[in-house]
């Protein structure tokens, strides 16, 4: 399978919960000849949305990943199309597959319109610096308003919009699009799924907006290209349609602008012309040319360019257990080619891995490939030690491209097998949920000896025990959820910490002074500093200090918690030369830790949730006092176009449990919530006493 990179587009479909995700992605594998029919969110039979909780919830948990072909301007494109999941629970899909695409759809409801989590993928969005196209969905519905939607995008999102169309009618009306570029009417058949469509003149009412949308375009454009400039100050007719093509392209891909389009999914009209603009305006690989890394023997940067002539090199970014063929690697090649049967280095396990199979993802499906190349996306098994973020490279060009940052898990929830005898039973799926999900952490509590599995909310624990049931067969009793909290340290301390064991023969002996604080703000885990000198602790045993530092930082002094940052200098030491040795050093480090901890005037921080309500006018004033006796603050009061309330506000999650319920009582089931996870903050008295020991 030779590549033509030109015609690749890796691009994902994010979006807040409910705004069409699936339901596009749907429509896409139907008109692109994947699907036969289409399946439907609402029926259960949405190909993409394939674990069977998401078919009973209707909601989308796991990324899926599947590619497609398009014909747009006589050439065939190769889609990989990742759908992503909009709750934010399950906010790790996103973020994981933001790092390998090269571009992003964002979808609105044109009723809704900018909502929370559209906000957070945006933010995601922008922090891998994906270019993106906006789609205003559910322009058939009633109250759809796709101006007011643009407004909001670029008010609320900051973005450049680049209004490409204007909707002919609304709501039960809504038929089809008006090209702003080309000057023509798009409308949809009914019949068929709409995979007929007809181009028209502009609706004659249409026709001063479509010429004022057009000033107002090829003005934005002209901004950002001289050309497009020169040409609209000595003659704008000499402008043409491949020009504005163009021009957008390159505006949209170095983040200039947003082009922003419309349609109904759900009616089949629009998802064409969507698809058009993905090859249209989104990258392919080689448009982003290289991929900076850091080359891991001599340390220094290293690129590598998008093409296949490159040494190899990829990113896993996703991990999942199959039933059929066991652990399943997704990545994204950056350059070279992979041959199944081959081998391949983990530059972050520093192991060599024979890849036996590589797979094209369709959904949960697997087709198997002999190679991939530069540009693709794909899965493969194989490996013996893989985790998501790590690079994979050819082992005579090592290079570590940059991780994926997740976020810490919040919330926590003590579990045991309801059966004594599924003890292991439960371990292996523990550990086998961990690997696939690294926002899902299992850890035993220190003063109880339980079993705590932590996540990122209440609906992420519950589908994972849901899936230890169906999946692997354990069925467990939890707690109540509780908050993951961490500690932090507040002062400095210079600590000895001398290790002595003297046993018949041989003994174990390490000293070691070092000092330890707080970390810089904003800082996670440990900054460590090694200012030993003249090999009064031996070079070799340097990094098992580390990792004994960090393995320390795992068990809070307080109560067991791990501590968000700090810093270690190490100073000075000593050893000896029959008795020394690496585990001496590791067990002074950890002792020192747990010791010099104590005396650092340790904090309990706790996690703040931004947590947005959309209520009636009338229920306002009981949600706000509550929120108030939740120890909230509330960051601002707003109102929608259908004259609800909005209450944006920061409130600590311990007291947000089983909100939902309480939020039903207070509005009689008229107001919605969402929260996400927003900082952790220190937990002031009297609420920092905590009922463990
Ligand atoms: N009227 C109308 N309904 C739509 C449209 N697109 C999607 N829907 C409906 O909106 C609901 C949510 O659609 P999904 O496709 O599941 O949304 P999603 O963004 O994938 O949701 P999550 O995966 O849970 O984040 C379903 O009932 C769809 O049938 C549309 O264009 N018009």
């Amino acid at each position: 399978m030779k590549n033509n990179l030109k015609y690749t587009r890796n691009i994902g479909i994010a979006a807040h919960i409910d705004a069409g995700k699936t339901t596009t992605t749907e429509r896409i594998l139907f008109y692109t000849g994947i699907n036969h029919k289409i399946g439907e969110v609402h029926d259960g039979t949405a190909t993409m949305d394939w674990m069977e909780q998401e078919q009973e919830r209707g909601i989308t948990i796991t990324s899926a990943a599947t590619k497609c072909e398009w014909l747009y301007n006589n050439n065939i494109y190769k889609i990989n199309i990742i759908d992503t999941p909009g709750h934010v629970d399950f906010t790790v899909e996103v973020e994981r597959s933001l790092r390998v695409l090269d571009g992003m759809v964002a979808l609105f409801s044109a009723v809704d319109g900018v909502e929370p989590q559209s906000e957070t993928v945006w933010r995601q969005a922008d922090k891998y610096k994906v270019p993106r196209i906006g789609f205003v969905n559910k322009m058939d519905r009633q109250g759809a308003d796709f101006f007011n939607v643009c407004e909001q995008i670029k008010s609320n999102l900051g973005a450049n919009c680049l209004i490409l169309q204007i909707p002919i009618g609304i709501e039960d009306n809504f038929q089809g699009v008006v090209d702003i570029i080309s000057k023509k009417a798009i409308i949809w058949d009914e019949k068929n799924y709409g995979t007929s469509y007809n181009i028209r003149t502009i609706p004659e009412e249409l026709l001063e907006l479509t010429n004022k949308y057009r000033n107002i375009l090829i003005e934005t454009i002209s901004e950002y290209d001289y050309d497009i400039m020169g040409k609209y100050f000595s003659n704008p007719n000499e402008i043409s349609e491949n020009d504005i093509i163009s021009s957008i392209k390159k505006s949209t891909i170095n983040l200039d602008i947003v082009p922003i389009i419309c349609g109904s999914s759900f009616k089949n009209k629009g998802v064409q012309v969507m698809l058009d603009a993905i090859c249209r305006y989104l990258p392919s690989p080689i448009d982003i040319k290289e991929t900076k890394g850091i080359n891991p023997k001599t340390e220094k940067e290293e690129i590598r360019k998008h093409n296949s002539k490159e040494p190899f090199s990829a990113l896993a970014f996703k991990i999942a257990t199959d039933s059929f063929v066991g652990r399943l690697a997704f990545f994204r090649v950056y350059s070279g080619q992979l041959k199944s049967g081959t081998y391949i280095l983990n530059s972050r396990s520093g192991n060599k891995e024979r890849i036996s199979r590589i797979y094209q993802m369709h959904a949960n499906k697997q087709n198997p490939v002999n190679i991939i190349e530069a540009g693709d996306i794909g899965a493969a098994v194989g490996f013996k030690d893989i985790k998501t973020g790590d690079t994979l490279c050819d082992e005579n060009y090592p290079i570590i491209y940059e991780n994926i940052s997740f976020p810490d898990p919040v919330i926590g929830l003590a579990i045991e097998p309801k059966y004594k005898s599924d003890i292991d039973k439960m371990s292996l799926a523990l550990s086998k949920l961990s690997e696939e999900d690294p926002t899902f952490i299992v850890r035993n509590d220190k003063y109880t000896g339980q079993t705590i599995i932590s996540g990122m909310g209440e609906l992420h624990l519950e589908i994972i025990l849901d899936r230890m049931e169906r999946e692997f067969k354990v069925k467990v009793n939890k707690g109540n959820p509780q908050v993951e909290y961490k500690e932090a340290l507040t002062n400095s301390i210079e600590h000895r910490e001398i290790y002595k064991k003297q046993t018949g023969g041989r003994g174990k002996y390490a000293d070691i002074l070092f000092k330890l604080e707080p970390g810089k703000k904003g800082a996670q885990g440990l900054e460590f500093i090694n200012k030993v000198k003249g090999g009064n602790i031996p070079k070799e045993y340097i990094p098992s200090i580390e990792k004994a530092f960090k393995e320390a930082m795992k068990n809070g002094p307080l109560y067991g918690y791990e501590i968000n940052n700090a810093r270690i200098i190490l100073i000075d030491g000593s050893y000896h030369s029959v008795d020394s040795d690496q585990l001496s050093f590791e067990l002074a480090s950890k002792i020192g830790f747990k010791n010099a901890a104590k005396k650092t005037n340790p904090i309990i921080l706790e996690p703040i949730m931004k947590l947005e309500v959309l209520t009636p006018p009338e229920n306002m004033g009981n949600i706000v006092g509550d929120i108030n006796r939740r120890r909230g603050i509330i960051q601002g009061m707003e109102e929608n176009r259908s004259n609800s309330k909005i209450i944006k506000a920061l409130v600590p999650l311990s007291e947000l449990f089983g909100y939902v319920t309480i939020l039903r009582t207070l509005s009689s089931g008229r107001a919605t919530s969402t929260m996400e996870f927003y900082k952790y903050k220190p937990k002031p008295a009297p609420y920092n006493i905590l009922n463990k020991k």
